[in-house]
């Protein structure tokens, strides 16, 4: 076999010929020509929270995503054959932290984040708004929708990710909150054109926008109104686009089987249902409270 260009590593590197490797890993080295640097683990039998069998959502062989601030009981049990996993299961928090830290938020995020602090509502953290920027830039977005202004923390990364042309039109029950969120953004330096306020409840205005001309939806309003905000991101969103939702590790209840809040358990079907759906590429991004995100085929 000739040797694969590493792209991630830039070197060049000999795939392919161990027998420990997998056919699907072979094909998929062909395929894309470069060298796959892991495998998916199929196990099921781990000591730490991030696979929970007894939950009444979990389906067999598949993880179920538990927050950060949540350890499931079995997590504390030491398991033969699995020490490094719960070795990198204890980091997550710092590394999670890091990644807050690493972004560095500037006067008008920090403004806006007290805002939010004093009004009594969660903002999406520094990476979670990293990563909303980032992928608004991948796009290239013209026009985004978001379900949850606040005080405008996620509308900042969002704006800041967007085309210079682009515009924002978000969404919200709370007019006081817009006001601030629309005083950040001025504050900001984004002319008033690059921002449409909605007020209202998100199922009442989002039928009244178009559909397919939206390049990324944020939902960040009400999580037990989840699967209907996915309906109508799936209609607003253009082929190619994609949808997000913040908070889906629900601080840790997702994961718990102890859970059966009707909140978290929309979560849970909006997870399953992104996950399995043929429309849908999805990735749980854990950063925040858990972005969920999904490119529409
Ligand atoms: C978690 S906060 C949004 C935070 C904001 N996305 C950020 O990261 O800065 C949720 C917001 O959704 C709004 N909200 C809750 N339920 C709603 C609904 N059914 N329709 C519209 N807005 C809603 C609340 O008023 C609140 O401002």
């Amino acid at each position: 076999m000739p040797p694969h260009r590493d792209v991630a590593l830039g070197h060049t590197s000999s795939v392919g010929s161990s027998a420990q490797q997998g056919h699907h890993h072979i094909h998929l080295t062909r395929q894309i020509g470069i060298k796959v640097l892991g495998r998916a683990s199929t196990r099921t039998d781990r000591p730490f929270s991030w696979i929970n069998a007894r939950s009444p959502n979990a389906v067999p062989g598949r993880p179920v995503i538990c927050g950060r601030k949540y350890r499931h009981p079995a997590a504390t049990r030491p398991t033969a054959g699995a020490p490094k996993e719960a070795a990198i299961s204890e980091f997550g928090p710092a590394h999670a932290a890091l990644a807050d830290t690493y972004i560095g938020e500037d006067a008008v995020l920090t403004y806006a984040r007290a805002q939010a602090a004093r009004t009594g509502i969660r903002a999406i953290g520094p990476s979670g708004g990293a990563c909303l920027r980032l992928l608004a830039a991948a796009l290239d977005a013209k026009a985004v929708a978001e379900i949850g202004t606040g005080t405008g923390v996620s509308g900042l990364y969002l704006l800041r990710g967007m085309r210079s042309d682009g515009v924002l039109t978000t969404v919200d029950a709370e007019p006081v909150r817009q006001q601030l969120a629309r005083e950040a953004y001025h504050a900001a330096g984004f002319a008033p054109n690059r921002s449409r306020f909605i007020p209202g409840r998100a199922l009442e205005v989002l039928p009244r926008l178009a559909d397919r001309q939206y390049d990324l939806v944020f939902c960040d309003g009400d999580p037990a109104e989840s699967q209907e905000y996915l309906a109508e991101s799936l209609r607003l969103l253009r082929p190619g686009g994609m949808v997000c939702f913040e908070g889906v590790f629900q601080e840790g209840r997702l994961a718990d089987p102890d859970d059966g809040d009707p909140q978290t358990d929309a979560v849970r079907e909006l997870v399953r249902d992104i996950r399995e759906s043929d429309r849908l590429l999805p990735a749980l991004l854990p950063v925040s409270d858990g972005l969920l995100c999904a490119v529409k085929r």
